[in-house]
């Protein structure tokens, strides 16, 4: 599937790093390097901006790499692009470590994956399908 973008971050676009990959790197496109202190968030710009079709979502996901050496996560995890929307993509990201992050231009600070969605609309009843569940979540398969 091609979609429509704009790319004036001065980077390569985004692309899949493997062959079957799911996401593609987003990289920050920014004009001083970044300081990100412990527990600050910050919104960071890509440069990037794109034309999903109608019953598309992009979801902006953190990178495990990142997230596991050095706490760098996003808040709204994961982040959603609309298919109506036309501004430029941003990564809201916030450092979970307890020591300063530096981000340069160019550096991949986050992943983006391409996927349908539905458009649902309501039926309202009063009695929803009975289930061997039920109303049971939060963990209540674990109890004996
Ligand atoms: O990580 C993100 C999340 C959102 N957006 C853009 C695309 C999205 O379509 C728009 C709105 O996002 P969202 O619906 O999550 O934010 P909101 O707080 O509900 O704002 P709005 O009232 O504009 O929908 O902001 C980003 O660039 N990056
Ligand atoms: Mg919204």
């Amino acid at each position: 599937m091609e979609i429509k973008i704009i790319n004036t971050s001065g980077h390569p676009l985004p692309q899949y790093e493997t062959a079957h990959a799911a996401g593609m790197d987003l990289r920050a496109a920014i004009t001083e390097e970044i300081i990100l202190k412990p527990l600050q968030r910050l919104l960071v710009p890509t440069g990037l901006f794109i034309e999903l079709p109608i019953g598309f979502e992009a979801q902006i996901r953190p990178r495990s790499g990142l997230a596991y050496k050095h706490g760098i996560s996003i808040v709204n995890s994961p982040g959603t692009i609309d298919a109506d929307y036309r501004g430029e993509i941003k990564v809201l990201l916030v450092n979970l470590s307890d020591t300063d992050f530096k981000i340069v231009n160019g550096d991949r600070i986050a992943q983006m994956v391409v996927a349908k969605h539905e458009t649902v609309s309501w039926q309202p009843v009063t009695e929803l399908g009975e289930t061997a569940r039920g109303e049971g979540g939060y963990g209540h398969t674990g109890k004996v």
